[in-house]
């Protein structure tokens, strides 16, 4: 059997999916949500359809018997399709995890040390991971790290230009995150090219609420835009990515406001929320096309910063064979990737118009047949990505369909 179930946890939610590795083929998926709040809700659905139930949830480990429940009154029977083991996403695995690896008591111990790095991710992946250990203790438990694919950063692009010693100490560098996602488009790239992934240098743009840009040579990163914690780089739906540093001093000067209130404002009230309201690509998008000023002027930053490190990830590849855009926003925008390349045809970048605002789902290309980068758009399948990495630990003789 080639059943894994995935769980990429919250603070107050998490979502799951059981899929066949071998087949590809999603047999359920679900939300559990508002965990901990006077009220809680379960979605979950399969081929057949869905349940919506609202019902106080307490904790994780209630949630993970809610999820049960559900499995048992819609269906699929997890007796009927028993997964072979958990695969949990994790954000941050620091320099110590670089490889998709068992739980263990030592593994969630080394997780809650880098827990400081990633203060909106990792304790709650720790409480997802505690609470599916009690719901399935059978069946292994797998973590697999946002950072790991980032492994092969060279030093000039992971270290910050300060003190060395300083750093060096306290771990501060640049990691990466999205990495499943970078790792699994650019081989869905290559492989939808009918190309080698190790002959291309590709840029991967991976615009969701979290938003992300990767340079990738031969099929390794080797410059990706988010640093010690998800936070810098790109513009993105609540966080503000890139501001100089300094923007914090001046702020805690004029109104004192602490650290916690300093990580809350650039985390959750920044990006596009905080310039125009709309921390939605959709709604941003509609307001920008009403005219509101604030909308106009997010969509602008926003787009501004994409632009700016096509440029620079362009330069550090040198010669570029394809952009691919991926995620919520990079899948379902045209007019985002539209203003991202306009007027680059002297760097050999030139869109076709109707395939890019052409509604089709699933991997195509979008530039126009005499452009020298192809342009995509390939969606991306986190989940799918776990599953493999999960399976290839737990069962590594077992083939998947995808590689
Ligand atoms: N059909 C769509 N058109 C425009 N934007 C979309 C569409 N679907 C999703 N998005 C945008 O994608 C973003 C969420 O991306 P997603 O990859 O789902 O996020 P997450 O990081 O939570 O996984 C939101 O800004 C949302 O507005
Ligand atoms: C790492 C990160 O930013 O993840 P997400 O996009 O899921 O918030
Ligand atoms: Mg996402």
């Amino acid at each position: 059997m080639s059943v894994v179930l995935v769980v990429n946890s919250g603070s107050s939610s998490f979502k799951y999916q059981l899929i066949d590795v071998e087949t590809e083929q999603v047999h359920a998926s679900g939300l559990i949500e508002r965990i901990g709040q006077d009220m809680g809700a379960v979605v979950h659905s399969n081929a057949d359809g869905k349940i919506v139930r609202e019902l106080p949830i307490t904790d994780h480990t209630h949630g993970f018997t809610v999820m049960q429940e559900a499995f048992a009154t819609l269906g699929p029977s997890l007796e009927l399709f028993p997964p072979v083991a958990v695969g949990h996403r994790v954000v941050h695995g620091g320099k110590r995890f670089f490889e998709p690896t068992l739980v263990t008591e030592l593994v969630k111990i080394n997780i809650a040390d880098i827990a400081e790095l990633a203060p909106l991710h990792n304790p709650a992946h720790l409480q997802g991971i505690s609470a599916a250990e009690l719901a399935f203790p059978s069946i292994p438990h797998v973590v697999v790290f946002d950072t790991a694919f980032h492994r092969t950063l060279p030093e000039a692009a992971w270290r910050y230009a300060i003190d060395r010693e300083l750093a060096d100490r306290h771990r501060l560098r640049r990691y990466g995150f999205h990495g499943t996602s970078h790792k699994f488009v650019s081989e869905a790239t290559a492989a939808f090219l009918g190309r080698p992934l190790a002959e291309l240098n590709q840029i991967v743009l991976h615009l969701g609420n979290g938003a992300s840009a990767c340079a990738i040579r031969g099929g390794e990163s080797v410059e990706t835009s988010m640093g010690l914690t998800p936070l810098e780089g790109l513009v993105m739906g609540t966080r503000s990515g890139d501001l100089d540093p300094a923007v914090l001093f001046q702020l805690h000067r004029k109104t004192h406001m602490t650290v916690p209130e300093l990580d809350d404002l650039l985390n959750r009230r920044s990006g596009i929320l905080g310039l125009s309201g709309d921390g939605d690509m959709r709604e941003l998008i509609a307001h920008a096309e009403e005219g509101v000023p604030a909308a106009v002027s997010a969509l602008d930053v926003y787009v501004h910063r994409l632009r700016a490190y096509i440029g620079a990830y362009y330069a550090q590849l040198g010669l570029v064979d394809t952009i691919v855009f991926t995620a919520g926003v990079g899948e379902n925008t045209p007019l985002v990737r539209e203003r991202a390349l306009a007027g680059l045809d002297r760097l050999g970048i030139v869109l076709d118009p109707e395939r890019n605002a052409s509604p089709e789902r699933g991997a195509r290309v979008i530039s126009a047949d005499d452009s020298e980068v192809t342009v995509l758009v390939v969606p991306t399948n986190e989940e799918l990505e776990i599953a493999r990495q999960t399976l290839s630990i737990v069962d590594p003789g077992a083939t998947t369909a995808g590689g």
